[in-house]
């Protein structure tokens, strides 16, 4: 290294280890420095630090001006204060988004305003004028020198400036910082590398890096930039994410088409999963903060007018009861989580039959149309009767939106009903697990030797997440939802749940009761039998249907086949324009007159 840049390396580097000495440390060393020089340095480097000193000075030499020149000003200083202040309060939001920041920004500016009208009528050295411009260069200054933000900015600014010296000194001479972003853990940057350099010698200098920007060990990520093979994304974390539970910001999203804000990953990233027509399943051993998950969902999804939310809770309504509220309908008990996910079952049929009328493929959530997600807390404690209707929901749910989202500790084959619930579950979000193989169990066969080491999460909250979209192992943290953020969030959103819709509502009423019906719903998954003569008493029964139609238990219970197989002949029989629906739900033939 020439002793030019050894210097030039200690100077940008010195601030960084505490050690912000006085010019003494940096004046003339013998290579040629001249004092001047190096006072003009020194303040340039600590501009950002010195900016209240110079705006000090700056407002107390254009009092003396003003009043030298221009005494007779003042009224229009008065003026232009008030304008200016109230523009920096109401105007300056895109250039100074936080409140916080436009306050101090108005009371600054409003302060010298002041100060400067008064200056300018009366003289800067008239009464205390003067010595209220020192105190208040100093008391303005506090906030301003204390800010976390500008202090992180300045940091990333010198850390830049050293850059080339730093990369030189760690092997990556030659690379560039492109762009810089300064943000709540740290700072982002994005770096084009010399060319013939990849992602793979950034992640070889990886340690080496750390030393030279002189963070802590683990603060810094380096990833590929998708677009540019010769582009790196370089993250650092002053701060470590997860060192502590994250409160829960609030709800962001509005509808359930936006995706759900769960937690932030290790890189201070958001984790952001769309739940619409998705199942889910959440697994990890007790305590490893399933419920505290739950929890998250819940509060995103009640503020989502366009869901309606069934739960299961089979703790006895312990972890689902604070949500009672908001949730559209409560099983506690086996036998009502088995009649829940029955009614559930119904609701599907009558959208897939009601999707099948419209010619449509999805059905889109609206708060009049809405979503139903049903909530399982410790699915393994579902009887096999329940889990049959879930399982039929798994395969059956996403097009009607009628989806399942499940926290299990293990979810074995038999633990989840020896059915196909489990490959049904698009979304995988997976707490620290016992053992190695619980990997697999919770996430899908294979995930472990590529990589998505859950068992070695260590603390509670902390998550793998695997849907589509995601499939990289990127460790994650779920908020934390205190009690009282739980209780006064379900406060909150109650008032504003909506109801489900007339189609859904009427397959409920219009449902046969008790098991009976459950396993009329049930067999309509298995039932392979077409006979003639069910063909003929459907077609009969259209026939002869009122002029209000005939609802589809009727066609049921006409011909003795199952909900499925009706449906089927249904939509044949509309395709080819010999019926259709009266009102929703309720069918008869085109040539009845
Ligand atoms: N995101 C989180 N951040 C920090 N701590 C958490 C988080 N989630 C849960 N915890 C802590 O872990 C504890 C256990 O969490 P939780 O009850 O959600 O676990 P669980 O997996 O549902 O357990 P169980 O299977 O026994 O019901 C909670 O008391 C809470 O203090």
């Amino acid at each position: 290294m020439t002793r030019r840049s050894y210097r030039r390396t200690q100077r940008r580097l010195r601030p960084r280890y505490g050690t912000r000495t006085t010019p003494v440390v940096l004046v003339d060393d013998g290579y040629g420095s001249t004092d001047l020089a190096m006072l003009g340095r020194v303040l340039y480097r600590y501009r950002s630090e010195l900016a209240p000193f110079l705006l000090g000075g700056i407002t107390g030499l254009a009092g003396l001006f003003l009043h030298a020149r221009h005494q007779g000003w003042w009224p229009g200083l008065t003026s232009a204060t008030i304008l200016g202040t109230a523009g920096v309060l109401f105007l300056a939001r895109r250039w100074l988004p936080r409140g916080v920041e436009r306050a101090y920004a108005a009371i600054v500016l409003s302060a010298i305003g002041a100060w400067l009208t008064l200056a300018t009528a009366y003289g800067p050295g008239a009464g205390p004028l003067a010595k209220v411009l020192g105190l208040g260069t100093i008391v303005a200054g506090i906030p301003w020198w204390w800010h976390r933000r500008r202090r992180a900015r300045v940091q990333v600014e010198r850390t830049l400036e050293a850059w080339p010296e730093i990369t030189e000194q760690v092997g990556l001479a030659g690379s560039r910082v492109m762009s810089a972003l300064v943000d709540a853990w740290g700072w982002r940057a994005r770096v084009a590398l010399r060319r013939g350099q990849t992602v793979t010698d950034a992640l070889n200098r990886l340690p080496a890096l750390e030393s030279g920007l002189g963070t802590r060990p683990g603060a810094l990520r380096i990833e590929a930039d998708p677009n540019r093979a010769d582009h790196v994304l370089l993250r650092v974390l002053n701060r470590d994410p997860h060192a502590e539970p994250l409160p829960w910001p609030g709800s962001t999203a509005q509808t359930i088409t936006q995706p759900a804000d769960l937690g932030i990953y290790e890189d201070a990233g958001p984790v952001r999963v769309s739940l619409l027509r998705r199942h889910g399943l959440i697994g990890g051993v007790a305590g490893s903060g399933k419920s505290g998950v739950l929890n998250v969902v819940l509060a995103v999804l009640t503020g989502c007018r366009d869901v309606v939310l069934w739960g299961i809770d089979l703790k006895g309504g312990m972890e689902l009861q604070p949500w009672a509220g908001c949730l559209d309908r409560l099983a506690t008990t086996p036998r009502e989580a088995a009649e829940l996910l029955a009614d559930a079952v119904r609701v599907l049929d009558a959208r897939a039959a009601d999707l099948t009328a419209r010619g449509q493929r999805v059905w889109d959530p609206t708060p009049d149309r809405p979503a139903l997600v049903i909530v399982i807390d410790e699915y393994a404690e579902l009887d096999d009767e329940a889990a049959g209707y879930a399982d039929s929901l798994a395969r059956r749910g996403r097009a009607p939106a009628v989806t399942l989202l499940a926290a299990t500790q293990r979810p074995t084959q038999d633990a989840m009903g020896n059915g196909a619930v489990r490959s049904q579950m698009d979304i995988r979000l997976c707490l620290r697990v016992r053992e190695r193989r619980d990997v697999d169990l919770v996430l899908g066969q294979g995930m472990l030797v590529v990589g998505w080491h859950a068992h070695t999460l260590d603390a509670p909250g902390k998550f793998l997440l695997s849907a589509p979209g995601l499939d990289v192992p990127h460790r994650a943290r779920a908020y934390l939802m205190t009690d009282a953020a739980v209780s006064k969030t379900a406060a909150r959103h109650a008032p504003t749940r909506p109801r489900l819709d007339p189609l859904s509502a009427q397959s409920l009423r219009s449902g046969l009761n008790g098991s009976q019906g459950h396993a009329d719903v049930i067999d309509a998954e298995v039932v392979d039998e077409h006979p003639a003569d069910a063909a003929q008493a459907l077609w009969s029964a259209l026939l002869a249907a009122p002029n209000s139609g005939l609802s589809l238990p009727d066609l049921i219970a006409a011909t003795g086949l199952s909900r499925s197989w009706v449906y089927e002949r249904l939509r044949e029989h509309a395709d080819a324009g010999r019926v259709y629906q009266v009102t929703r739900g309720r069918w008869r033939a085109h040539n009845v007159q």
